[in-house]
């Protein structure tokens, strides 16, 4: 068998990646990381003030420990506070079209949109988006929309120190700022799971970080 042949929605990816490269590099607010090892943009004021302060409000209202929700892979690595937006809330697909508007993804293949709430001592330690295939959920993942392809994570608030979202192999580290929505390929343009996207959200020191984070997957997502 061939090399590519094992890597599974390689082509997906790879297609994926070039369609959404070409919109953001045409999108004059889509500002790019200037790196070679990861695909990142940075999009200011994509949320306004007032659209901030309700999803925060939304995230004090799903948030719960992670490790009662989540499966233990995921727990392992995360000490915030978590949980997922109601889909059909008006207010939650407005926000939801307008970053798939931005990707120029498909609505079916996001997954719905996780807030997350970080207080001192909490963070999110290195870790890649993408799935590891080797690994037992794979086999439930696969079935239900595939690998990961692109990430939209969105800043809500100020927050007084710490709470950076850390690039940890690009070598940078992002403060949060209101509004700003990062947007990362998961896959290299050849449609391969990329090492380089490793990050980690670093503990947050004094205050509260609050984030909402949109996965994409490389098919159809029930
Ligand atoms: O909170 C952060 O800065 C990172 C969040 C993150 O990595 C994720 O939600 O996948
Ligand atoms: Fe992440």
């Amino acid at each position: 068998m061939s090399k590519t042949a094992t890597i599974p929605d390689q082509g997906a990816l790879k297609r994926i990646g070039a369609q959404v490269r070409k919109r953001l590099e045409a999108d004059p607010q889509a500002y790019k990381v200037p790196t070679d090892k990861a695909e990142i943009f940075a999009i200011g004021d994509f949320f306004s003030a007032e659209e901030c302060q309700r999803l925060i409000g939304m995230i004090d209202a799903v948030a719960r420990p992670s490790e009662l929700h989540e499966t233990a892979y995921v727990a392992k690595f995360r000490t915030s506070y978590s949980g997922n937006f109601d889909p059909h809330d008006p207010f939650v697909k407005m926000i939801s079209r307008r970053i798939d508007d931005l990707l120029g993804m498909s609505p079916a293949q996001g997954e719905r949109i996780q807030g997350q709430r970080y207080l001192p001592g909490q963070e999110f330690k290195p870790h890649n988006d993408w799935f590891y295939t080797d690994q037992e959920y794979w086999q439930i993942e696969r079935k239900r929309g595939g690998q990961r392809c692109w990430t939209a994570m969105a800043f809500l608030n100020t927050v007084e120190e710490g709470g950076h979202t850390h690039f940890v192999e690009v070598g940078a580290s992002i403060e949060p700022k209101p509004g700003v929505l990062l947007v990362w390929n998961n896959a290299t343009p050849e449609g391969e799971p990329n090492e380089g996207t490793l990050h980690a959200g670093t503990p947050v020191i004094k205050g509260s970080k609050y984030v909402l984070t949109k996965w994409y997957r490389a098919r159809k997502h029930d």
